[in-house]
């Protein structure tokens, strides 16, 4: 793993040293937006009209992130209007790179081998990160956004022309309840495992593990009196947003990232609700634990230096969740 520095790959690790020992997620360069007819994006930002066939995106089935995106495409069904790549599971020395191996999807758009090469196309001088998930503009030849939070929301509605529109992840009337819930579970959950798990220190390791584990308490008591996490009939991108992380947390965040005071399996109501929402039409096919597994107990030799990857736990996602007995607050009123 490494990122690109002038345009140039260099295989470093995350420097936590001039930081006490925390991980800090570094930011995101490519901040572009799609919207039907290319007029800006929110904040004026700098928009590309949609097209069907026009944009591709580059993720990795092991990424809580990269995850996020590809639900949203899923769910606003979106599949034949933005192709896909899937790189290889495993990031070495050369990043993400892609691979015929199961589950991986070629660069059909440019025909690289490596991820930073897309990236090296888009700008040659690019330093940075080369992070999944990406969406690429292959009429421009370059890429758009490579923010999953923003991806959400541009797939949400810059897509509006082709996808299911009865599906809106962000409803208006919720936006700021939404804004702050995401806010909590991404500092304390969904960063908040990697800040665990890439701690070099043991205080940084400890601050970590407790605002996950008191976020997560706090998220089962609220699960215990309503369906989802707004006040909603469906999941929101807040739900989508939290479930990418409870699914991969008793498989690698519980033994990988030492996230291990409980697991998911052991709060009744957070684990009913990963297990209706794994179950939600369309979701189990985005979610491939061979990937997930792979992706983190061979690729962070800091951490797994065996790169052996645990058998267990053996979970069953399709079992009954029984959470048809929470009324979503708003039909209730
Ligand atoms: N802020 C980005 C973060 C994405 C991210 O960190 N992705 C990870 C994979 S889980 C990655 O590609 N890491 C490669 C690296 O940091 O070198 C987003 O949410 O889109």
């Amino acid at each position: 793993m490494g990122l690109l520095v002038d345009g140039t790959w260099q295989d470093k690790w995350y420097d936590t040293e001039s930081n006490g020992g925390k991980f800090e997620r570094p930011t995101t360069d490519f901040r572009d937006w799609v919207t039907p007819d290319g007029s800006p994006g929110p904040d004026g930002r700098t928009a590309y009209p949609a097209e069907a066939g026009r944009y591709h995106l580059y993720v990795s089935l092991a990424c809580p992130w990269a995850h996020r995106a590809l639900i949203a495409r899923k769910l606003k069904k979106l599949e034949d209007v933005i192709s896909v790549s899937v790189v290889d599971y495993h990031m070495g020395e050369n990043g993400w790179e892609f691979s015929d191996r199961a589950g991986a999807v070629p660069d059909t758009v440019l025909g690289k081998d490596k991820l930073y090469e897309v990236y090296q196309e888009a700008d040659p001088s690019y330093t940075g990160r080369v992070t999944v998930p990406v969406l690429w503009d292959k009429k421009r030849g370059t890429i758009v956004n490579n923010e999953s939070a923003d991806l959400i929301r541009i797939l949400n509605t810059g897509f509006a022309p082709f996808a299911d529109n009865s599906v809106d992840l962000l409803p208006e009337h919720l936006r700021a309840e939404i804004d702050a819930i995401n806010e909590e579970v991404y500092d304390n959950v969904n960063n908040g495992v990697y800040k665990a798990g890439f701690a070099t220190t043991q205080d940084a390791y400890e601050e970590a593990f407790d605002n996950l584990f008191r976020t997560l308490d706090g998220l089962e008591e609220r699960l215990s009196g309503q369906r989802y996490l707004t006040n909603s009939n469906e999941p929101t991108e807040a739900d989508w947003r939290l479930f990418t992380t409870l699914v991969r947390f008793d498989p690698v965040y519980h033994g990988h990232f030492k996230c291990n005071a409980r697991q998911i399996a052991d709060y009744p109501n957070l684990f009913g609700y990963l297990l209706e929402l794994y179950q939600w039409p369309g979701v189990a096919e985005t979610v491939n634990f061979h990937h997930i597994k792979g992706h983190y107990y061979t690729s962070h030799g800091t951490i797994n230096p065996t790169r052996i990857v645990p058998k267990g736990p053996f979970q069953d996602l399709t079992v009954p969740h029984n959470r048809h007995r929470l009324e979503a607050r708003e039909a209730a009123a």
